[in-house]
């Protein structure tokens, strides 16, 4: 069995951590989220800064600009997501997943991915976050068929929105809805949907401390 567990040094240096922590504050508050979701949070980024070194999870790695890119960027939704059960698609490092089970501990969460090294980090963090509501599943959206479907799925940065459809459409419970998290543009969304799917809603999202513009693409059942 090879040893897969990362360097156990300090993550970051702690002038880093503490101002990352007040960026967080800033960004909870601006939110209307409670400020006691930051020492969870802040434990999520250390470990998401300490697997990095070894498992390259993400190409952002200076710890402010993983509040603002990361942490805030997927509570940033959290109001147009309905629960209990969300699935997150592609989920790579937990993102948005992570941040929405740790708002939102009453909720089942799984998050699917893969590639097998992402669902490894994503078990760990669920261990070590104490986040037994979180459910990480190795498996190809195309084969991933759970007993149940979900009230949301939700992805960021997986796919153009119709393959979003096409592929996690399945994986909706009836009167369940997909969310695809987007930039600037919400691209042509509607344009591309598969037949049976439309788009219910684009809602622009306010990110804390990011000046580009976000969107939320909201998709259901005709
Ligand atoms: C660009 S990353 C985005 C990760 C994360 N959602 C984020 O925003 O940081 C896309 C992720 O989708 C996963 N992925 C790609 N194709 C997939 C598929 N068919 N089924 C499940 N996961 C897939 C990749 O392994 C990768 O982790």
């Amino acid at each position: 069995m090879p040893d897969t567990r990362p360097p156990q040094s300090h993550p970051f240096p702690l002038p880093h951590a503490r101002r990352a922590e007040e960026r967080l504050l800033q960004g909870l508050e601006a939110l209307g989220l409670d400020p006691a979701l930051a020492p969870p949070l802040m434990a999520y980024l250390g470990l998401l800064l300490r697997w990095n070194r070894a498992y390259n999870l993400t190409a952002v790695r200076d710890p402010l600009d993983m509040v603002t890119l990361h942490l805030l960027d997927s509570l940033a939704v959290l109001p147009q997501v309905q629960g209990p059960r969300l699935l997150d698609v592609g989920s790579g490092a937990g993102l948005p997943g992570i941040p929405l089970a740790l708002a939102r501990p009453d909720w089942a969460v799984t998050l699917l991915d893969a590639v097998g090294k992402k669902v490894r980090f994503l078990r760990q963090a669920a261990l070590e976050l104490g986040l037994g509501q979180l459910e990480p599943v190795h498996a190809r959206v195309e084969t991933y068929r759970p007993q149940q479907g979900f009230d949301t799925v939700i992805s960021r940065a997986f796919a153009a929105t119709g393959d979003f459809v096409r592929l996690a459409g399945p994986l909706c419970a009836p009167g369940g809805r997909l969310l695809a998290m987007k930039g600037r543009d919400a691209d042509d969304a509607a344009a591309a949907l598969p037949a049976g799917w439309g788009v219910a809603a684009t809602h622009p999202l306010r990110v804390p401390g990011l000046p580009a513009a976000r969107h939320l693409v909201e998709i259901r059942r005709l």
